[in-house]
């Protein structure tokens, strides 16, 4: 499956090793993922390179090209809300993981689109637990 990932990059890079973890568990499982350069730690320095217009446009086509988006939301990032917000708009379903102590958004936790899942989870086994459950619903959606 063609996955977008969405991750926080200048709302703050703490949540970088939960990134990197989710973009290799469903890598190891098969899947393409997309915008993989929201969990490389060299990002800031490889994307210097590239005008603001080159990386909204880059990562515009990738979601357009994705068949769902996970999204890890517990840093406030401004590119994650948009990111989840095109998402709805193109009909993708999608799925918010952020921890207990997070301080999420009323637009995401207050968000009762069909297509948006939310959970909350406490470690990795959670973490992977909660993926896993949200790809296995999109095949049975998709038969
Ligand atoms: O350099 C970048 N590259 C990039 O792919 N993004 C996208 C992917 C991330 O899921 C999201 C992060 O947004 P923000 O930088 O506002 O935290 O935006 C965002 C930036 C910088 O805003």
């Amino acid at each position: 499956m063609k996955i977008f990932l969405s991750g926080s990059i200048r709302g703050g890079r703490q949540m970088l090793h939960i990134y990197v973890k989710i973009c290799s568990l469903l890598q190891e499982q098969g899947h393409e993922v997309l915008s993989s350069h929201v969990a490389d730690p060299e990002l800031e320095e490889r994307e210097s390179v590239m005008s603001e217009e080159e990386i909204f446009k880059r990562d515009m086509g990738f979601l357009e090209k994705s068949e769902c988006l996970i999204a890890e939301v517990s840093m406030p990032s401004i590119g994650v809300g948009y990111e989840i917000c095109s998402a709805l708009r193109y009909g993708l379903p999608v799925l918010c993981l952020h921890t207990m102590q997070a301080n999420v958004s009323a637009m995401i936790l207050g968000n009762t689109s069909p297509d948006l899942v939310i959970k909350q989870y406490a470690n990795d086994q959670e973490l992977q637990e909660e993926i896993a459950s949200f790809l296995s619903g999109m095949k049975e959606i998709q038969g």
